[in-house]
């Protein structure tokens, strides 16, 4: 059975007092029964790190956090860069891999994708694979192959053991802060090709291990339709993450309306 995951990309906002802000208000809202159902994570950006690492040992809080990118090297001369045994010693659980901002601003490629993938893994940290289509791609009725080109990509030399810890999001560039939220019928076309694919490039254990979350304009008024998909196991939710009181509402997806 996978556990539902909601994880927030909080992109480049908050310093670390409004990260500590904003994970105590979180942390006072959501009690056990929402963790018992539901994995939430911060992904706040690299400076916030260790507060937000403080805060949450401190308290003993079921939060888990993670990092928005990390480098495919593992140490040297990479000025500006942050390595997966950084992120491992601070606690992270997960690190978000090729999200479409990186790809669309950093000229990050499938290669480079993938080496963050085994970067990620090599470092028992959880990578969040992002993958999803443009508008025109979209337009042109290509999501499916565009999508599964970047899953195949991103996996390349990732074992099936490994694979299976793996988290994949999909979403689709169009949806991401444009309020466009793709329908939840679009999210399970696409989410469930990844499934098929994964039984396909691996075996049918690894595609029923891993989850795939929707990303995309996500809102409490949106969740429910999507987390009722039976390929959609989570989302990843970049705006509304910080807004507790909203990204706490998204956490309890079955009580909102559908
Ligand atoms: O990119 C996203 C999460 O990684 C989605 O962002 P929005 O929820 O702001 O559309």
């Amino acid at each position: 059975m996978r556990k539902p995951l909601i994880a927030g990309n909080w992109k480049m906002n908050l310093n670390h007092l409004e990260a500590i802000a904003l994970v105590q208000k979180m942390a006072f809202a959501l009690n056990d029964k929402d963790f018992d159902k539901v994995e939430v994570a911060v992904l706040p950006p690299f400076t916030d790190l260790r507060s937000v690492q403080t805060l949450i040992d401190g308290d003993k809080l079921r939060i888990l956090y993670g990092a928005q990118d990390l480098s495919a090297h593992d140490a040297g001369a990479y000025t500006g860069e942050v390595s997966g045994a950084m992120l491992a010693k601070l606690g992270c659980t997960f690190v978000l891999a090729g999200h479409s901002e990186r790809r669309q601003y950093h000229r990050e490629d499938d290669d480079l994708v993938n080496a963050k993938v085994q970067a990620a893994l090599r470092h028992s940290l959880t990578p969040i694979l992002c993958v999803g289509e443009g508008l025109e791609v979209r337009q042109a009725g290509g999501q499916i192959a565009h999508t599964l080109g970047q899953l195949e990509g991103a996996l390349r030399k990732v074992s099936a053991d490994q694979a299976k810890s793996i988290v994949v999001a999909y979403e689709p560039v169009w949806a991401i802060g444009t309020g466009e939220v793709a329908t939840p019928e679009d999210a399970q076309e696409v989410c469930g090709a990844l499934r098929v694919r994964l039984a396909e490039l691996y075996d049918a254990e690894v595609a029923s291990s891993v989850r795939i979350l929707y990303g995309g304009s996500v809102k409490s008024g949106n969740i429910a339709g999507i987390m009722a998909q039976a390929d959609v196991d989570g989302a990843l939710v970049g705006g509304a993450s910080i807004d507790a009181a909203e990204l706490v509402r998204i956490c309890r997806f079955s009580e909102m309306p559908g």
